[in-house]
C-alpha cells in the first residue's frame, strides 16, 4: 500500500482516518484492538472502527489468522442479526476494521444491568429467536462460529441482535478430510463437552450446545455450569448437572428445549437448524407483541430462518477493500472480474462457455464452481466463477484467475491481466449480458444501468 498519511484532524478536532472516516470515541477494548465510533465523511454514516495493531498482531501466534477468519467468515455472511463488515482498511502498522455499528453494548452488559440478570420468557424468546437465525444462516453456509457466547452478541440502537467475533469461526474450507473440527476453542462456560475433552467435534452443533448455554443464562440469570476447574465443569455438563431453571417463571416447553441443546451426546442434540420447528418458536406470538420486550426492536415475526439475498450495498462491500490477502502478506496478484447480470445463471454459464470457445478455452463443470480451463495464455490454469444472488433477478458473478503465474502482481507492470484478455472476454459476452463490470482494484471498468 502506498504510503498514506493516516490520520489528520478535521476542523472540528476530530481524527481523520484515510480521507474517508472521522474517528470518534472509543466504545470498548478487546485484547487486541480498540473499537471506535466512526462516521463516513463521504455520506455521513455511522460505523464502528476496530484498529489492529500489524506489529502486535504479527508477534501474537495465530492473530492474523484470526483476523482472517473474521474477515473471511464476516464477508461471507450477510444477515440482519450477524455484525456487517463494510469494509477493511490497512496502513503499514494499522489494520482497521469498518464495521455496523451497535450502540446497545452486549448481551452480556445488558443482562447484568438488569435487577433480576434475567429476561421474561417471552423477552428471552425474542432475543433467543435472533440468535438461532443468525447462527442457523451460517450453518446452512458450512460456517461455525465456535465462540458464541453473551459477550459476542451485540445489540443495536433498536434492540436487534448482532452476533460479532468470528475469529475463530471455523470456514468450509478449513476442515480436515472427515469433515470436523480439532482444535479445542471457545470459552470454558459455554462450550460444550466434546470441545473441553479435546475430542473432533462438530463446530455447528457444538455452537448448538453454547446456544443451550445462552438460553438457560436467559432464563436463569446465572450460568449452568460454572466451575474454575474445567474438568469438573465438564464432568456436570456431561451429566446435564445444572441448576433447575426457576419453577414458575419458566414454561415446560422452554425447559426441554434448554434439555435438548445441553445435550452432553453431540448425536443427539438438538441442531440450530431444528430450532425453527421446535414448539417453543412456533408459540402464539400475540401475546408478545402486547407485551413488547425488554431489549426492544423487530418483533420474530419480522425474522426470518432465511438467507437475505445480496443488495447492491453488499456487492459494494465485497470490493477490494474486504480482500485482507495484502494486509499481512505481500500482495501477490490482482485477477479478478465481477459482473452483475439480470441472465439467467443458465445463460450466463452458456454465454461465457460460448465466448470461451471463441477465444480459444473450454469450460468443465465441478461441485457447483465452474472451471474453465485456460489456453494460450501461458502459464494460466482455470479460472473460477462463482454466482450470487443480488436480487431475484440480479446475479453477481465473480471471475477469478486461479494457478500459474499469468495472472499479473496487481501492479499492472507485467501484462498478466492484458495476457489473459478480459476485455475480449467482456466485449464477447456483450452489452446485454453484463451490466457492469468491475475490477479487483475497484475501478468501474464500464457501466451500463443503475448499480453501483
Ligand atoms: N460494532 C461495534 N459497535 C459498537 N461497539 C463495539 C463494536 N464492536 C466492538 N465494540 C465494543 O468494543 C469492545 C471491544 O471489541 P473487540 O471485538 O475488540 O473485543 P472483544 O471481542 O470484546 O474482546 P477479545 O477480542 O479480547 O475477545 C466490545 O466489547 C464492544 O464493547
Amino acid at each position: 500500500m502506498a504510503a498514506t498519511k493516516t490520520k489528520a484532524a478535521n476542523k472540528n478536532g476530530g481524527e481523520i482516518l484515510l480521507g474517508k472516516y472521522e474517528l470518534g470515541p472509543l466504545l470498548g477494548r478487546g485484547t487486541f484492538a480498540k473499537v471506535y465510533h466512526a462516521r463516513s465523511l463521504a455520506g455521513g454514516e455511522h460505523a464502528a472502527i476496530k484498529v489492529l495493531d500489524k506489529p502486535t498482531l504479527a508477534a501474537t501466534p495465530g492473530m492474523a489468522t484470526r483476523v482472517l477468519h473474521e474477515v473471511t467468515a464476516m464477508r461471507r455472511l450477510r444477515h440482519p442479526n450477524i455484525l456487517r463488515l463494510h469494509e477493511v482498511l490497512a496502513t503499514r502498522s494499522k489494520v482497521y476494521l469498518v464495521m455496523e455499528l451497535a450502540t446497545g453494548g452486549d448481551l452480556m452488559s445488558r443482562l447484568a444491568a438488569l435487577p433480576s440478570r434475567r429476561l421474561p420468557e417471552h423477552a428471552a424468546r425474542r432475543v433467543f429467536v435472533q440468535l438461532a437465525s443468525a447462527l442457523a444462516y451460517c450453518h446452512a453456509r458450512g460456517v461455525s462460529h465456535r465462540d458464541v457466547k453473551p459477550q459476542n452478541v451485540l445489540v443495536d440502537g433498536e434492540g436487534n441482535l448482532k452476533v460479532s467475533d468470528f475469529g475463530l469461526a471455523a470456514l468450509p474450507d478449513t476442515r480436515r478430510d472427515d469433515g470436523r473440527l480439532h482444535t479445542a476453542c471457545g470459552t470454558p462456560a459455554f462450550a460444550a463437552p466434546e470441545v473441553l475433552r479435546r475430542k473432533a467435534y462438530d463446530g455447528a452443533v457444538a455452537d448448538a450446545w453454547s446456544c443451550g448455554v445462552i438460553l438457560y443464562v436467559l432464563l436463569a440469570g446465572r450460568l449452568p455450569f460454572d466451575d474454575a476447574n474445567i474438568a469438573e465443569m465438564c464432568r456436570r455438563a456431561s451429566r446435564r448437572e445444572y441448576a433447575p431453571l426457576p419453577p414458575r417463571s419458566v414454561s415446560q416447553p422452554a425447559r426441554r428445549l434448554v434439555a435438548r441443546l445441553l445435550d452432553p451426546n453431540p448425536a443427539t442434540r438438538l441442531a440450530v437448524a431444528e430450532l425453527a420447528s421446535h414448539p417453543w418458536f412456533k408459540r402464539s406470538l400475540s401475546l408478545d407483541s402486547q407485551l413488547g420486550g425488554l431489549l426492544g426492536g423487530e418483533t420474530e415475526r419480522e425474522l426470518a430462518f432465511q438467507a437475505p439475498a445480496l443488495n447492491a450495498f453488499d456487492i459494494i462491500s465485497m470490493s477490494p477493500g474486504l480482500d485482507l490477502s495484502g494486509l499481512f502478506f505481500v500482495k501477490r496478484c490482482c485477477r479478478e472480474k465481477r459482473f452483475v447480470t439480470t441472465a439467467s445463471p443458465e445463460k450466463t454459464v452458456a454465454r461465457l462457455g460460448e465466448a470461451g470457445a471463441k477465444l480459444g478455452y473450454f469450460m468443465v463443470g465441478k461441485k457447483g464452481i465452474e472451471r474453465l480451463p485456460l489456453g494460450g495464455v501461458s502459464g494460466l490454469v482455470a479460472m473460477s466463477m462463482e454466482m450470487s444472488e443480488v436480487s431475484p433477478s440480479m446475479m453477481l458473478v465473480e471471475l477469478k484467475l486461479e494457478g500459474g503465474g499469468g495472472g499479473g502482481d496487481g501492479d499492472g507492470d507485467d501484462g498478466g491481466e492484458a495476457a489473459f484478455g478480459w476485455d475480449e472476454l467482456r466485449a464477447e459476452l456483450g452489452d446485454d449480458m453484463v451490466m457492469s463490470w468491475h475490477s479487483c482494484d475497484g475501478r468501474k471498468d464500464r457501466e451500463k444501468g443503475i448499480l453501483l
